[in-house]
């Protein structure tokens, strides 16, 4: 089932003050996302990732095309994980999570992601007392707790370490699995995308649009294996060498 459809006609930034200077993000980017699909998203860096994410999120409506989430009924509810955390430094964690909620939080599904994402221990201390992999662990719980029709996620692992990385995303990739969500994923590392995506979607420079849509077939239970992801990358860049330039 269709979940999402994203029909990008144009996308021109137009400086306020320089009406003369034009700068086309996006040009004619069709995409449908099916329900609880993790897709990734690879693209140069500049190429309109974030910009698109950011129309998608009803935060940009300068631009022509149709963007569709869910039923088209109800307004979308849309979790979304910046590239910097966003916490409130003047509250703890839990409350930084609390804060998503308009009425009473909900006090055993805030429990429950806190021990999913390992932070149970830490929720009543503040941000600046935690490592940025802990900060952005909590980014991701308060896009979860949401229970979000789109999770949208820009780069969450981004200038973390290796194993802090490679910690961040297993448990992001175990809270997926128990709680699907149908996921937009912008990332600049193609071995962590085939290890968390159904689908990649590679990006042209700007004027952004899709050059491939490849459907990861790597069965679930054997992401975490190292020869199936270097095997699933080799074949793709002998299939389809022009994605080397995207990366
Ligand atoms: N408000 C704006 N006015 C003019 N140009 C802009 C504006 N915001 C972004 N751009 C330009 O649009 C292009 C796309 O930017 P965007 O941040 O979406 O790229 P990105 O693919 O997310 O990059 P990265 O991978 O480095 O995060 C860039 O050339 C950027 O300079």
């Amino acid at each position: 089932m269709t979940d999402i459809e994203i029909s990008v006609l144009d996308k021109t930034y137009r400086p306020e003050h320089a009406a003369d200077r034009q700068h086309k993000a996006i040009a004619d980017l069709q995409l449908r996302v099916a329900r609880d699909q993790f897709v990734c998203l690879l693209g140069p860096s500049g190429c309109g990732k974030t910009t698109l994410l950011n129309m998608i999120a009803g935060l940009d409506s300068q631009y022509q095309g149709q963007i569709r989430i869910g039923r088209l009924a109800s307004r979308p509810k849309i979790g979304y994980v910046f590239q910097s955390p966003r916490l409130l430094p003047w509250y703890d964690v839990r409350r930084n999570i609390e804060l998503v909620f308009p009425a009473k939080p909900p006090t055993e599904l805030i429990d429950a992601l806190l021990d999913a994402m390992q932070l149970g221990d830490v929720q009543h201390e503040f941000p600046e007392r935690l490592s940025l992999g802990m900060q952005r662990r909590v980014a991701i719980i308060r896009a979860f707790a949401i229970d979000p029709d789109l999770l949208l996620m820009d780069e969450p692992f981004v200038s973390l370490d290796a194993p802090s990385a490679r910690q961040v995303r297993n448990l992001l990739y175990t809270l997926w699995q128990q709680r699907p969500h149908t996921v937009l994923f912008v990332s600049h590392d193609l071995r962590e995308a085939i290890a968390l995506a159904d689908r990649l979607i590679f990006l042209s420079p700007s004027p952004m649009r899709i050059v491939a849509d490849i459907v990861v077939d790597i069965p679930r239970p054997l992401r975490n294996d190292e020869v199936q992801i270097e095997t699933f990358r080799g074949t793709l860049y002998s299939r389809h060498p022009q994605i080397a330039d995207l990366l």
